[in-house]
């Protein structure tokens, strides 16, 4: 069995959600289900990249995380394209095995029976501006597939007026999950630096929204990866 992997990279903190600066390694797989129109990681999306996608064992992906962390037991995080739509169960079997810990970040399209054996699963439904239809049946099945096992949190990125309501409406239907909010980057060509002043100004945006709307629910963040490297890849 071989999994389409796009990159393995680290250690390096998650620069998003729950896990924000916690060290990590990532383990990025090729191939979504989606095609958000802002994606900032399209090199694993679009089948266009297919050829530079690795088909790899559970076994082979093992021994480089094993390799990047030295051995020593830290998180790994499982990103893409959506790794839901691929079987990581072996994967998180090894890991887990040597006292590592799992961490995914998936759209919450596809259910999988390993997000239990996770400690943390970021479920991140897409808002209008994406221009992607969120399967709500989907979302929910990826919850209870879930179960008791993992930290489940939700991620919302934030682009405009439009996705901030979509957000406050969404938040609702779920009074229970821990909400991140992040702000939408418009600028994701991995050839060109971010402007950071715009980046910091779009943060202070999405805060200055939801603390003059008196709602408290929601850790505002910002992808501190992108502030500190940009848009470069592998880090
Ligand atoms: C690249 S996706 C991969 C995992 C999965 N497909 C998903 O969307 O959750 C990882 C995270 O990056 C966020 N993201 C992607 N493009 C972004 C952008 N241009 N600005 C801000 N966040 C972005 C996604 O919403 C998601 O929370
Ligand atoms: N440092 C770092 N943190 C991240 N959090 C989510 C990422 C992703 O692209 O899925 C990401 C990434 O690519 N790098
Ligand atoms: S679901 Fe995630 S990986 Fe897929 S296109 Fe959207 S942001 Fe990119
Ligand atoms: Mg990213």
């Amino acid at each position: 069995m071989t999994l389409r992997i796009s990159e393995i990279f680290g250690p390096t903190i998650q620069g998003e959600g729950a896990l924000i600066g916690v060290p990590t390694v990532f383990v990025r797989a090729g191939g979504c289900d989606y095609r958000c129109v802002w994606c900032d990681s399209l090199h694993a999306v679009d089948s266009a990249y297919r050829r530079d996608w690795a088909p790899m064992t559970p076994d082979a992906i093992w021994a480089e995380v094993k390799r990047l962390s030295s051995g020593q037991p830290l998180v790994v995080s499982i990103s893409g394209g959506n790794p839901a739509i691929q079987d990581f169960g072996p994967l998180i079997a090894l890991g887990r095995a040597e006292g590592y810990g799992f961490a995914c970040e998936t759209q919450g399209s596809v259910a999988r029976d390993w997000f239990a054996d996770l400690d943390t699963l970021v479920l991140s439904p897409k808002p209008p501006s994406s221009y992607q239809v969120v399967d709500w049946a989907a979302f929910d099945a990826c919850l209870a597939a879930a179960g008791l096992g993992p930290q489940v949190g939700m991620k919302i990125v934030i682009f405009d007026e439009a996705d901030y309501l979509w957000a406050r409406e969404v938040a609702e239907r779920y009074p229970d999950l821990p909400l991140y909010l992040q702000p939408g980057n418009p600028e994701v060509d991995p050839d060109r630096p971010v402007d950071l002043t715009a980046a910091l100004a779009r943060l202070e945006g999405l805060i200055d929204r939801v603390t003059a709307d008196g709602w408290f629910r929601p850790r505002v963040l910002p992808q501190l990866h992108m502030l500190v490297w940009g848009n470069k890849r592998g880090v």
